[in-house]
């Protein structure tokens, strides 16, 4: 499909695309699981005696999260274990003579790449290539190295323009995150296949479901996304309370399709028997039978955490997208970790996916290692399910065979 670092060789220059894109509070980036999982594919690079320039993104023009990666290049480096220098231009003269200064084994962050009137406008791979940004930053390097799955729907020019100008070689993280999340379609796995699906985001599970079929055996539903199912399995739940803006806006766009998924898909399809809310400051739970919806429900229930254990237990393999309540709070924690547990208690392949619901893992203790993948990825991971090629992936395949 494309080539690794095992082909790289050593002492290059290196030019290597990461996603470090990160929340940003009050100006402070927040320190994410992107950083660990990137820092490992440039300790390697520093290893093997390159000399590293990285590019990455954060943000997006007009944002407050849109900020230079002067502090991106300081968390890179503790995690690195090597220091990371920081030159504040993406391709003019101070980021060539910084590359041009940099010695064996160290590691170069250029500004970010969005701050390039190149990188973002739409054009195809060849006009990328094409750009002032890639024809400066080219020349002074051996080789690119796309690292940035979770970006890799992205077809901006620090993605999908330097393959076509050098040799080109996907990162770990890069190769880890394709192989976990393209799984799905080869679907080679010796028993049921379940897929979790809950969060906030309805069309992300109905695009997902529409595009899998006879890959999946069961569909367990929470979260949001659950409650929507719920409600045109002609339940009293649903809608928003309390002037909340979560569900009508939702159920109004997509109410049709999770009519049409529900009929088609009855007997694979898991809806909630219960839920919970809060009460008196503690959480309490509710049959969906017979339920009203007076309050906001924040989390499936009990008896729905044991019946999705008993399914997921007999998996062969398990692929999550999205929580199945607000995890975030303790008291209504119990679905999401619930389902987490029972994967990392099987020896089944799991993928866990979705920026939001991966947190859950270390919120609440569980080790990375108990599933078999944990994705740094949001939209790309959901257009991986969706069997949907993705623009950076494939600019690393073009590279491949071309040569
Ligand atoms: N019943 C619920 N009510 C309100 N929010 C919920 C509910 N269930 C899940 N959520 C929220 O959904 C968020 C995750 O949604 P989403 O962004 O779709 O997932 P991810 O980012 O993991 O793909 C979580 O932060 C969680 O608090
Ligand atoms: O964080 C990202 O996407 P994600 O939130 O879907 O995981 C990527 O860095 C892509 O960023 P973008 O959605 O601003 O192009």
């Amino acid at each position: 499909m494309f080539k690794t670092l095992d082909d790289l060789g050593s002492g290059k220059r290196v030019l290597v695309r990461l996603d470090l894109n990160s929340p940003v509070e009050d100006g402070i980036v927040k320190d994410n699981r992107r950083f660990t999982r990137h820092a490992r594919t440039v300790h390697e690079l520093v290893e093997s005696g390159h000399r590293v320039v990285v590019m990455a993104h954060q943000g997006r023009p007009g944002r407050d999260s849109f900020v230079s990666l002067d502090q991106h290049a300081d968390l890179l480096a503790e995690y690195v274990g090597t220091p990371v220098a920081f030159v504040d231009d993406v391709h003019g003269d101070r980021a060539i003579a910084a590359v041009r200064d940099l010695g064996a084994g160290e590691v170069l962050m250029l500004e970010n790449v969005r701050m390039s009137e190149d990188e973002l406008p739409e054009k195809t791979p060849a006009e990328h290539a094409d750009s002032a940004f890639v024809r400066a930053l080219a020349p002074e390097v051996d080789c690119y190295v796309n690292d940035a799955y979770s970006a890799a729907h992205r077809a901006h020019a620090s993605l999908v323009g330097f393959p076509r100008r050098l040799p080109a070689y996907a990162g770990r993280v890069m190769e880890s995150e394709y192989e976990a999340n393209t799984s799905i379609a080869s679907r080679e796995f010796d028993g049921p296949v379940t897929m979790v699906l809950g969060g906030a985001k309805a069309t992300d599970v109905i695009d997902v479901m529409s595009a899998l079929d006879d890959e999946i055996d069961h569909y367990l539903l929470g979260g949001i996304v659950g409650e929507l199912f719920l409600r045109a399995a002609g339940h009293d739940v649903g809608y928003d309370v309390d002037d909340g803006e979560l569900y009508d806006h939702q159920w109004a766009d997509n109410a049709d399709r999770i009519r049409e998924l529900l009929a088609e898909r009855d007997d694979r399809i898991h809806l909630p028997v219960d839920l919970a809310y809060e009460h008196d400051d503690d959480r309490a739970e509710m049959p969906i039978e017979g339920v009203a919806k007076t309050h906001p429900l924040l989390d499936v229930g009990a008896s729905t955490i044991a019946d999705y254990g008993e399914i997921i237990e007999d998996s062969a393999a398990v692929f999550v997208k999205g929580a199945l309540g607000v995890f975030e709070d303790e008291r209504f924690s119990d679905g999401t970790v619930g389902v987490l547990e029972s994967i990392a208690s099987t020896d089944c392949f799991s993928v866990i996916g979705g920026g939001d619901t991966s947190r859950a893992i270390e919120l609440y203790g569980l080790e990375e290692d108990y599933f078999s993948h944990v994705s740094i990825a949001g939209g790309a991971y959901v257009r991986a399910l969706t069997g949907q090629t993705l623009p950076a992936v494939e600019a690393l395949a073009e590279n491949c065979r071309d040569r």
